[in-house]
């Protein structure tokens, strides 16, 4: 069967993930999983008001846990461990995004990390860069973690006031394509969405195809 899943992941927590997965989500027409949540409010509430598309729908996490922190001390704080083996995908004949928690190597349990998530499932990745000082830095680390894995990279989403000397450098080095930039929005919500929904279904076009 086609791979139409999506895993989208960041160069860290903050990074814009939520507001990416749910432009995506409203992109394909696809389902939203967020496999370990790890503090309130979730993910998948935020999601759920952010797309509009009539077949939306959110599937239950593996792992809900309540502490704002790194899943792997989340869960050690709740009395839980997170094993690897119990995060299967949920059933459902949609595409799904998935959207991992913090960055790439943000740790579940002291073996595993959030990108093998990506690798279990065997999902290629979307990873969310956000602009700052120091986020060059950081974009070219996760793109070195994710060549060293052999993760597969549909592409990068740029977060933030644009920067073009930083974005340039980030984009020859990592040879991505660039899929989307998300500006600073005063007013995220439905609308806001569909616009960049719309976007990057131009940009990623050969990438989904005529979903
Ligand atoms: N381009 C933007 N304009 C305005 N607000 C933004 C933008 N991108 C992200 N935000 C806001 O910044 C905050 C962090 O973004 P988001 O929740 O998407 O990060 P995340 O990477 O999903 O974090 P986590 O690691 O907790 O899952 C949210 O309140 C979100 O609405
Ligand atoms: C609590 C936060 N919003 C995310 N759910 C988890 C972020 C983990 C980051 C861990 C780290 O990189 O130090
Ligand atoms: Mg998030």
């Amino acid at each position: 069967m086609e791979q139409q899943d999506i895993f989208v992941t960041a160069i860290g927590t903050d990074s814009g993930k939520t507001v990416a997965s749910a432009i995506i989500a409203q992109a394909l027409g696809a389902a939203y999983w967020k496999p370990v949540q790890s503090g309130l409010p979730r993910d998948a509430d935020c999601v759920a008001a952010l797309v509009s598309h009539p077949a939306f729908e959110v599937m239950p996490s593996a792992y809900e846990l309540q502490m704002p922190a790194s899943p792997h001390a989340s869960a050690a704080a709740e009395g839980v461990e997170i094993r690897l083996e119990n995060i299967t995908r949920p059933q459902t004949t949609k595409p799904l995004v998935i959207e991992g928690a913090g960055g790439v190597l943000v740790p579940l349990n002291r073996q595993h990390f959030v990108i093998d998530i990506a690798l279990r499932l065997a999902v290629p990745v979307v990873l969310v860069s956000n602009l700052y000082l120091g986020s060059i830095n950081h974009t070219l680390l996760s793109y070195e973690a994710l060549k060293a894995r052999r993760v597969p990279v549909l592409g990068i989403i740029f977060n933030g006031e644009p920067n073009p000397q930083s974005e340039d450098i980030i984009l020859h080095h990592t040879g991505y394509k660039k899929l989307l930039h998300i500006l600073p929005e005063t007013k995220i919500d439905r609308a806001c969405i569909r616009r960049y929904a719309e976007e990057f279904r131009k940009n990623a076009y050969e990438l989904i195809g005529e979903r």
